[in-house]
């Protein structure tokens, strides 16, 4: 060391060390500062590596019930690495729905989301140009007003045919499985609006697109640890990979045949050469098709993009339709007052002559009350779930970028905090003027969700099973088979019982079987 060096060494250590602590000190004070500002909502300890996946039974939103009761209407938890915020409270569905609206716009990834979806989901999507694009064809073609009356004569088809069979039980006094029915009810309608009736859709290729449907919902309804913890991704654990392959695969190979079938016939049609001589009413495949081979379209649709569209359109009609009607049913059977209440308004308001219309629903109040309290008490989707996409402060918590968002809509309508007596069946509480509603802008309850993320079926769902129940109470009686799995004895009398199946969607935990007694 020279000593010109050496006398500007030897002062200038402690103004390095000095400066170092110094920043050190300020970084610590920053941090500690920011941290205070960034504060996590209640919540308990979690497992290294899984968070809190183990204390998510199968019955999830009992499970988020519980987890709510013990740390408040806002909880933070962890699956895996990913962080989550379970609300469940109007006024925090409110903020987190409403409020921030756009950055819970997005939703899970998962494995079997990918590749069910063929990567490209709709109702899974972020929300982004994709999503707008889809929801847009979708609200307008598949389920606007428009399209849905388009659509009515192929609903009042299908209901005939259903009431048909339903008739043929009742004049040989046996019992009809109702679960079943109503899931072919659901199915044969969404089907005909999405890919039409076709000459091929035999009963078997319907049986096999309804199995698949199911088994994708249960995919859907259930928290793969793989998911979740880095370490484990792109591990099979639970054979999930395989089974969701198979699924794909069973899927893949019907949509492809539906689609080669419709390309030929669209093929014909424009050389002029359809002999069928049908009139060429467009279906929801036909105008994605028309996208498809549409150069200049907004947005480049693959068919991958089509058959994903499809099994979402199919998962997400068809077993929240038919579990609705479910259960609707089996809480009018279990209360034969309101059910007669229900079968005198129809009689009043459209007669014993002609059977029930959609048209005649906003002529039946109270029947409308009786689905809304029945959405209510059993909403198909109890839980809505979203993806923040930035980091955000709500209600006083910084809620990560990435975080998923569990809103418990189940458990929200049924706190007795804000209902009055939530257990019991009262479809009353629906007949007030300035009473609830259930299209989401009303936070107590939102069996459809809320926003732009909402449900885009609902106005269909709120036309179609209103009408289906009425019919249902107004052409039979039904009664219960003793004995039958679900039925039991109470003080003298039969009574179902109400206990739930865990999954992305709420079935009744028994199958709903009865025999139809006609009422004339
Ligand atoms: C009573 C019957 C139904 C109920 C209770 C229901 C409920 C829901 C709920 C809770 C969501 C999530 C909403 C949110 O995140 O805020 C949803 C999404 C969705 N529903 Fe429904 N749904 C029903 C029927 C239908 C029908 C009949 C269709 C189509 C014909 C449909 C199509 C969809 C689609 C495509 C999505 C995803 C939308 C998106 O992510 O942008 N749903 N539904």
């Amino acid at each position: 060391m020279t000593a010109c060096n050496a006398m500007f060494a030897v002062p200038s250590l402690p103004v390095v060390t000095l400066t170092a602590i110094s920043i050190l000190v300020i970084s610590i004070i920053i941090l500690r500062n920011k941290s205070h500002r960034r504060r996590r909502p209640p919540g308990p300890w979690g497992l290294p590596l899984i968070g809190h996946l183990h204390l998510i039974g199968p019955v999830v939103h009992r499970a988020f019930q519980s987890l709510s009761a013990r740390y408040g209407p806002i909880v933070h938890l962890r699956f895996g690495s990913v962080p989550v915020v379970l609300v469940s409270s109007p006024d925090l569905a409110r903020e987190f729905l409403k409020s921030h609206e756009i950055t819970f716009s997005s939703r899970k990834h998962s494995l079997a989301i990918a590749r069910l979806s063929y990567n490209s989901p709709f109702a899974f999507a972020p929300y982004g140009p994709y999503w707008k694009f889809i929801k847009r064809i979708s609200t307008v073609d598949l389920l606007g007003t428009r399209s849905i009356g388009k659509f009515l004569p192929i609903r009042r088809r299908e209901v005939h045919r259903f009431l048909k069979v339903m008739k043929e039980r009742a004049d040989e006094a046996a019992p009809v499985n109702l679960t079943e029915e109503f899931l072919k009810l659901a199915y044969n309608i969404i089907s005909q609006m999405m890919i039409g009736a076709r000459p091929s859709d035999t009963q078997g290729q319907a049986e096999e697109v309804r199995t698949l449907v199911r088994e994708v919902t249960k995919i859907h309804g259930q928290f793969f640890i793989s998911d979740y913890v880095n370490i484990l991704k792109g591990v099979d654990v639970n054979g999930i990979k395989e089974r969701v392959e198979r699924v794909f695969q069973r899927y893949d190979g019907l949509l492809e045949k539906i689609i080669s079938e419709r390309e030929g016939e669209r093929r014909r049609r424009s050389c002029g050469a359809d002999e069928t001589g049908e009139d060429a009413a467009k279906d929801f495949l036909d105008i994605l098709l028309d996208v498809m081979d549409d150069e200049h379209a907004e947005m480049k649709l693959t068919r991958n993009h089509i058959k994903a569209l499809i099994l979402d359109y199919f998962t997400a009609a068809t077993d929240t339709s038919a579990i609705v009607m479910e259960w609707a049913l089996a809480e009018l059977i279990n209360s034969p007052t309101i059910m007669q209440a229900g079968r005198d308004e129809i009689d009043r308001a459209v007669g014993k002559h002609r059977i029930v219309e959609e048209t005649d629903v906003p002529n039946l109040p109270y029947l409308l009350a009786v689905m809304k309290e029945n959405l209510r008490l059993h909403p198909p989707i109890p839980v809505v779930a979203r993806r923040s996409t930035k980091e955000v402060t709500v209600a006083g918590y910084t809620i990560q970028e990435g975080s998923l968002l569990f809103v418990n809509n189940w458990g929200i309508s049924r706190n007795p905090e804000y209902w009055d007596r939530p257990l019991e069946f009262r479809p009353s509480r629906f007949l007030e003027a300035d009473g609830p509603d259930v299209k989401g802008q009303h936070f107590h309850v939102l069996p459809f969700g809320s926003g732009r993320r909402g449900c885009p079926g609902m106005s269909l769902a709120m036309m179609e099973l209103p009408m289906v129940l009425a019919a249902m109470v107004q052409c039979f009686e039904w009664k219960l088979v003793a004995g039958s799995s679900g039925v039991n004895m109470v003080d003298g009398k039969l009574r179902l019982d109400m206990t739930e199946q865990p999954g992305l969607t709420v079935p009744r935990a028994h199958e709903l079987v009865c025999v139809p007694v006609a009422r004339r």
